[in-house]
């Protein structure tokens, strides 16, 4: 390893979070704060890499059988996220990320949820990036999947790499070791408690918490628990290498030989599979049946009308706010994680995996970059004192996306936020005035008056399309609040308000309905 050093932050003895100390510059350090873990800098990054990676695509039964491999990446600058990229049927995502940034990369990290290939490699050294980290399973030239009859194995016997695969390794060696840049896998392991803790708030998440609040008999640890096995497997099968023996070779073929000696290995295949079971946790805090993002119908016509834009796929959707999600693991409130994402859809689609989409921004509810955590109140609303509450300090999710944007909202392209709790009364007009054209969230507090926060303005909002986190209009009955265009009404429980006698109807309906399966 010439001129790159490889740095091996497996070993847990190497990372020691701490909860209660911090390092001074730190609105973003890895360490731990506060009463709950939290994801480290390096661990969201890598979440964010392997969940771009398993971005919806269309072709995805081809896609397994291809030798150069679906490949996310996060381009960060300063500790912010500045672009979250995947790999399409033209582009891959370091291609797609030169594409978008060109010389802007130069002094951001980048993180590969593969090793990317020598064509991406030296394009991304020459645009100057300061460090590169991947993900350390098959690279994106695969060493596992068989050779396309382009490119025929040479390598020896059925099984082993190709011809293709091996070259590129050498190239990306060479690069490797040329470069200016700092090529490594960082990987750490999980906070002691995250695993836990992610598992349990998942379950217990806005999302999972309406779908029980609209159907008390429904049995949701049950569901949760069969959505979080379900992409357990999915999730290993497409970001681990399940033979460890398999894994030794590629490691080495990668020059990664001091991760195959013990107690290194074990170590690094442990880590790797806590986070794939973290991502597994989060994404099924949104359940896949039955529920999805559906537009509220206006209920006074609008004088200027958002941007014509359909929304987007539930697919997409659903993968958006996982995003969000992530981002809430990063949370400096005590109490509650809120993760927001932008996403503007550019008129010329790119041929990336994203089918066109950008990011503008991204941020999770933090107090203000550069504090110390205990320099501000952490106290909510429920405790006495009101000089000692936090709300006058914390920076909501939505905020910190709209302040740290990496491009302009332009009015000639739908701009999307996810975010994972109701946008508050603070954040409503800086939605409407930064140019907001969908919001795609859950309305679990919508109309609640909390004194310090209230989510009062929510609802007449106007010029945005809400796509609501719902029972999906299919599965709903004839008098449910559902349109059948797939609009849907008030939500329910405004509804339920003006009309006392709708409560009844609502809580009958909810024991005729099917159960999950
Ligand atoms: O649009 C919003 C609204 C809130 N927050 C953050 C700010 C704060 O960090 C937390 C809300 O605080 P709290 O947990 O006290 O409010 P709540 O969840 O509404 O209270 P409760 O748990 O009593 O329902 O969510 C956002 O980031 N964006």
């Amino acid at each position: 390893m010439e001129g790159s050093e490889m740095r091996n932050r497996a070993d847990p003895g190497q990372s020691t979070p701490g909860r209660d100390t911090r390092d001074s510059s730190a609105q973003t350090d890895s360490r731990l704060q506060g009463p709950d873990p939290r994801l480290s800098e390096v661990n969201l990054f890598t979440l964010l890499s392997l969940w771009m990676e398993l971005f919806p695509q269309e072709q995805s039964e081809e896609e397994d059988q291809r030798e150069i491999r679906g490949t996310g990446l996060v381009v960060v600058r300063d500790s912010k996220v500045v672009g979250l990229h995947c790999s399409g049927p033209e582009l891959h995502a370091g291609q797609a990320a030169i594409i978008q940034h060109g010389a802007c990369l130069a002094d951001c990290q980048l993180y590969f949820s593969r090793r990317p290939c020598a064509s991406c490699l030296k394009m991304i050294i020459n645009a100057g990036v300061s460090q590169l980290s991947f993900w350390p399973g098959d690279p994106e030239v695969s060493m596992l999947r068989p050779a396309s009859a382009d490119h025929p194995s040479s390598l020896g016997p059925p099984g082993r790499i190709t011809e293709e695969a091996a070259l590129d390794a050498v190239a990306a060696e060479r690069l490797k070791s040329n470069s200016r840049p700092h090529i490594c896998v960082l990987l750490q392991p999980l906070a002691p408690g995250l695993a836990q803790f992610v598992d349990e708030t998942s379950r217990e998440c806005d999302f999972v918490e309406r779908m029980s609040n609209d159907e008390p008999g429904l049995n949701t640890e049950e569901l949760f628990n069969r959505e979080r096995t379900t992409h357990l497997k999915d999730f290993s099968r497409r970001l681990l290498v399940k033979m460890s023996e398999r894994h030794r070779e590629i490691l080495t073929h990668m020059d990664l030989e001091n991760f195959c000696v013990e107690p290194n290995f074990s170590n690094l295949r442990h880590n790797m599979r806590e986070l794939v079971e973290v991502l597994a946790a989060v994404a099924a805090g949104v359940p896949q049946r039955r529920y999805g993002f559906h537009r509220e119908q206006p209920s006074t016509p609008e004088s200027s009308p958002p941007p014509r834009h359909e929304g987007l796929s539930q697919e997409v959707a659903r993968h958006c706010i996982i995003q969000a999600r992530l981002l809430a693991y990063r949370t400096e409130d005590p109490k509650v994680g809120v993760g927001a994402v932008i996403w503007a859809k550019a008129p010329s689609a790119a041929s990336d995996g994203t089918g066109g989409l950008c990011l503008v921004g991204c941020g999770y509810n933090a107090y203000p970059a550069g504090s110390h955590y205990a320099e501000y109140p952490q106290m909510d609303n429920k405790q006495e004192d009101r000089q000692r509450r936090k709300y006058r300090y914390i920076v909501h999710a939505e905020q910190n996306a709209l302040t740290f944007r990496t491009r302009p909202v332009k009015p000639e392209e739908p701009a999307m936020l996810f975010v994972t709790k109701c946008p508050c009364d603070e954040c409503v007009p800086l939605i409407r005035g930064a140019g907001i054209t969908h919001i795609y969230t859950t309305d679990q507090d919508r109309d609640k008056h909390k004194g310090d926060i209230s989510y009062l303005r929510f609802g007449s909002l106007k010029g945005v399309s809400k796509f609501i986190w719902q029972r999906s209009p299919s599965v709903s009955s004839a008098s449910s609040p559902h349109h059948a265009n797939g609009y849907v009404g008030k939500h329910s429980r405004q509804a339920e308000r003006e009309s006392p006698s709708n409560k009844k109807l609502c809580a009958n309906r909810s024991h005729d309905s099917p159960t999950v399966s």
